[in-house]
């Protein structure tokens, strides 16, 4: 029997781009990517400030494609920073949305993702949904000891796609992705490298302000000391330093912009400060690879490179010169993340699966 129709927007705000696809079950009819400068952004003191803008960005660029929304089905957001939960298919509601609105786990533009779906999908009498939040939570105990007994270490990462690419590679060596030993490596405004085990992902750094590799908007680890002397050196609102680890960290804090693309441009020109930074990025990334390889106790099937950053030829051979004799390392460029929406909502309205409840606070 055909598999009964359903038109699927899916919706991927990400910290330096909106991505937007239309899909006719998992069949992708319309995508498009709208990337936000620096400066654009900086004008939003808080990522909730951003909702009506994200929102009328998607909407035009759905007008722009000729695209009719009252033929949707179901609309379906990137998840972000809830409460820790498993993976898989919520249904949004309520509770999502006011955590959402609070940031209860933190700012991430992918709050706005489970928001805008919930607010174009109510005004059509559709459903909405997430997929896989960024706060998917798999760690093993060990990994969740920082060494401060005050502080927990915690999953905040690019979920959906270090799932989403690992299944793909699975699925094309013919094997189980729970048979794997994979370090998945998501290269985007933040970056995150996952360890993946047993289908689970067993220690990934916090991308958002935890620690890891610096990225194009933010710090990654910092000298703890040297931040509490900052912290309490009455130079600064709380909120200026978490926006300079966030947002305005890494390549924006060194090089004013969030984009590798003018970066490496830069670096063509000769400029030196530009070649620097984009290295010790790039050294970063492959001093976290080697430290999941340890993790993984050097039994590694494969290294995988993916986000935006994984285009950048140079800056995925700086990494791999240093990480190739780990394992085989496979460069997998942008993301799987609407592809990975849009069957994780498909699922649900085809009855294959039954969306999950977000439990409301206790
Ligand atoms: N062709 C390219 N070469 C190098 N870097 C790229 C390329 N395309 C995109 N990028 C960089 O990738 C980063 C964004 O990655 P992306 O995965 O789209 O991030 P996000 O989803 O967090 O917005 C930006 O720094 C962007 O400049
Ligand atoms: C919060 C972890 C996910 C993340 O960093 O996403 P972006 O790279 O899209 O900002």
């Amino acid at each position: 029997m055909q598999k009964q129709q359903h038109r699927i927007l899916v919706l991927n705000p990400g910290s330096t781009s909106t991505k937007i696809g239309v899909f006719d079950n998992d069949i992708l009819i319309m995508e498009k990517t709208i990337r936000h400068s620096t400066e654009e952004l900086e004008k939003f003191p808080a990522i909730i400030d951003q909702f009506a803008f994200r929102k009328q960005t998607i909407l035009e660029a759905l007008d722009e494609e000729g695209m009719n929304v009252s033929n949707l089905s179901a609309v379906c957001g990137r998840g972000g920073l809830l409460r820790p939960i498993e993976g898989g298919t919520y249904a949004v509601n309520e509770a999502m949305l006011n955590d959402l609105r609070k940031g209860v786990s933190g700012q991430h533009a992918s709050n706005l993702g489970g928001i805008i779906a919930f607010e174009i999908a109510d005004g059509l009498n559709i459903p909405s949904f997430i997929v896989d939040p960024v706060v998917v939570d798999e760690l093993d105990p060990i990994a969740r000891i920082s060494g401060f007994h005050l502080i927990e270490r915690k999953s905040i990462f690019h979920a959906l796609n270090q799932k989403a690419v690992a299944r793909r590679f699975a699925k094309e060596q013919g094997r189980a992705y729970s048979d794997l030993r994979l370090i998945v490596v998501h290269m985007g405004g933040g970056i995150t490298v996952g360890a993946h085990k047993g289908g689970r992902v067993v220690d990934v750094n916090n991308g958002l302000h935890g620690d890891g590799p610096f990225s194009p908007e933010r710090a990654g680890t910092v000298p703890a000391g040297d931040l509490v002397e900052l912290c309490f050196s009455g130079q600064y609102y709380r909120q200026e330093i978490m926006r300079m680890l966030v947002g305005q960290g890494g390549l924006v804090g060194y090089l004013g912009t969030n984009d590798a693309v003018r970066v490496e441009k830069r670096i063509q020109k000769g400029d030196e400060e530009a070649k620097l930074v984009y290295d010790a990025m790039a050294y970063q990334v492959a001093r976290e690879i080697g430290s999941a390889s340890a993790v993984l106790e050097g039994q590694v099937d494969a290294i995988i490179l993916t986000g935006g950053l994984a285009y950048g030829k140079g800056f995925v051979e700086a990494i791999t010169k240093r990480i190739s004799w780990i394992a085989d390392v496979v460069v997998q460029p942008g993301e799987n993340e609407l592809q990975a929406l849009a069957e994780g909502a498909s699922r649900v309205l085809h009855g294959e699966e039954d969306a999950k409840i977000y439990p409301a606070a206790q």
